[in-house]
């Protein structure tokens, strides 16, 4: 595809529309990032400061998504409450900027969406597709439907297949780990010293889970927000952030795991609750239940 993302169609799949309309906003989101790079004098309902721009994009976000036809529910890491638009077809969960305190240093930062198939907060299960923008050198979207995994780059409204039916690299080569080290259960921290043992791995971290796992997409390894002494869920928020990486990264044939199974599995509680997070290449999430058994 090279095509300019068309308006949202009445007549098309919603799931379509959603990603169309994500794509098309990404140029229009990195550009509003000037000038909305301080605090915004407000907390997220995960009790996080948000920055100017974490509420520009929200609002920019819920207004495109919510107009879509067959878009029942807007859900966000920004806002507590649920905009409910009725019984149609799909729920969208979203992390309008993840990283967004990477916006301070001018560093790597994302978009995140999962397309759900049930109200909100639902298993990652009722995922029917997912993906993520990165604003990088330059802005690309990861994106999974079916099982199949598809990367473009977004030039204003035009997006640009670079690959189809993405897989994992076999040989993993990079690792990312959050949290502060400290806090890390003795379990975790042995997997680690294990994996950082190997000459071959790199560790890439950046402070923008979803720069990190593009690492891990692209040359294969393992990003994980575990588990920490005080916080038994970790960070990352399972609708928001969670259950859409876990859909993309297991669609390229890797693993997601919360610690003891898949992160698709986990059952939610509450729209903002949190979950430990590790995905990438089976062999490494594999290691790490065992690890952490
Ligand atoms: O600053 P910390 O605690 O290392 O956390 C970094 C993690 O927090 C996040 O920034 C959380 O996402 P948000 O920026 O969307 O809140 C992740 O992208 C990243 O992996
Ligand atoms: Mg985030
Ligand atoms: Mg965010």
């Amino acid at each position: 595809m090279n095509a300019t993302d068309p308006e949202p169609d009445p007549g098309l799949d919603p799931v379509e529309n959603v990603v169309a309309t994500i794509a098309r906003s990404a140029a229009e989101i990195r550009q509003g990032l000037v000038g909305r790079r301080g605090k915004a004098g407000a907390e997220n309902p995960s009790g996080e400061t948000q920055v100017e721009a974490d509420v520009w994009a929200d609002e920019l976000l819920a207004d495109r998504l919510t107009s879509i036809d067959g878009v029942a529910q807007y859900a966000s890491e920004e806002r507590s409450e649920i905009i409910d638009g009725g019984d149609d077809r799909v729920s969208v969960a979203v992390d309008p900027l993840d990283g967004s305190s990477n916006l301070k240093s001018n560093n790597t930062m994302g978009t995140v969406f999962g397309i759900y198939d049930e109200p909100l907060p639902a298993p990652g299960s009722a995922l029917v597709a997912s993906g993520w923008i990165l604003y990088g050198p330059i802005t690309t979207m990861a994106y999974a439907r079916d099982g199949s995994v598809t990367k473009y780059e977004l030039t204003g409204g035009e997006r640009t297949v670079v690959e189809e039916d993405i897989t994992l690299p076999d040989d993993p080569l990079v690792y990312g780990f959050g949290g502060r080290v400290p806090h890390w259960h003795d379990e975790f921290r042995e997997f680690v010293r294990e994996i950082e043992s190997n000459p071959e791995h790199k560790l890439r971290y950046g402070g923008a889970m979803i720069g990190d796992v593009n690492q891990v997409l692209t040359y294969g390894g393992i990003f994980a927000y575990p588990a920490l002494e005080g916080s038994p869920r970790g960070k990352l928020r399972l609708q928001f952030e969670g259950n859409p990486i876990a859909y993309l990264i297991e669609a390229a044939g890797g693993r997601s795991s919360d610690g003891s199974r898949s992160i698709l599995e986990v059952e939610p509680d509450d729209l903002h609750d949190r979950v430990p997070l590790h995905v990438g290449n089976a062999e490494f999430i594999d290691r790490l239940e065992d690890a952490l058994e």
